[in-house]
């Protein structure tokens, strides 16, 4: 099936511009076996202090132009009275650390969940992909995609992410044991290119491990 989504969101500049984005990234998500029934979340930078993130509960295969509200970096919606997604906080915490994050993207696929549930961290090395992570030029590279224990309390999980990125700016993304991925880019496209090359990496990690 073709895609739908724009091949770059230079362009975007409306709350409906990033809504439709992130709609089409969760059709593609969906089609991917990425987003089962309502699992993963999605946001887009609107300005220094707000961003456009899916509501709570939402199926990400299904999502429409409602099903999207403003909240600040606090978490705290903004003229909705809907309730934000539950991983908010994840989602601040990045846009708060760097602000050239201009988009967020939390995937559930089948590889996330088993790597992350088996590993501390998940090394790639030696994959073309690894090009479109920040800063590598090579598939001669390296990179560490570390895995945080998951944790209800997400308050408590955005603190242990934040803390490890203020040790490892270079953290290209992350992982929630027996839950999924956390990943991010300048902006919607380019959040979901490294959400395709990572989900990609870890389909043929998965394939490599299998006894
Ligand atoms: C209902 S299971 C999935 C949730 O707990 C959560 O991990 C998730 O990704 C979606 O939560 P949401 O509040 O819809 O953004
Ligand atoms: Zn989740």
């Amino acid at each position: 099936m073709q895609s739908t989504l724009p091949h770059n969101a230079r362009s975007m500049n409306t709350p409906t511009d990033y809504a439709e984005a992130l709609i089409a990234a969760g059709r593609l998500f969906h089609q991917r076996g990425w987003v089962p029934a309502t699992g993963g979340n999605f946001s887009a930078r609107l300005d220094a202090t707000r961003m456009l993130i899916t509501a709570s509960g939402c199926h990400k295969g299904e999502l429409a132009r409602e099903d999207f509200l403003v909240a600040g970096f606090d978490g705290v919606p903004i003229g909705s009275a809907r309730k934000a997604s539950y991983e908010t906080l994840l989602h601040c915490q990045l846009y708060r650390h760097d602000p050239a994050i201009g988009a967020v993207l939390h995937t559930h696929s089948i590889a996330n969940t088993v790597l992350s549930r088996r590993l501390p961290a998940i090394e790639l090395a030696g994959y073309e992909l690894l090009k479109l992570l920040p800063g590598i030029r090579t598939h001669e590279a390296r990179v560490s995609i570390p895995v945080f224990a998951n944790d209800q309390d997400i308050p408590r999980l955005a603190t242990r992410v934040d803390a490890h990125m203020k040790q490892h700016p270079e953290t290209p993304a992350y992982l929630i044991a027996g839950h999924g991925l956390y990943a991010w880019g300048a902006d919607v496209a380019q959040a979901r290119w490294r959400v395709e090359a990572i989900e990609f990496m870890l389909d043929c990690e998965l394939h490599s491990h299998r006894p």
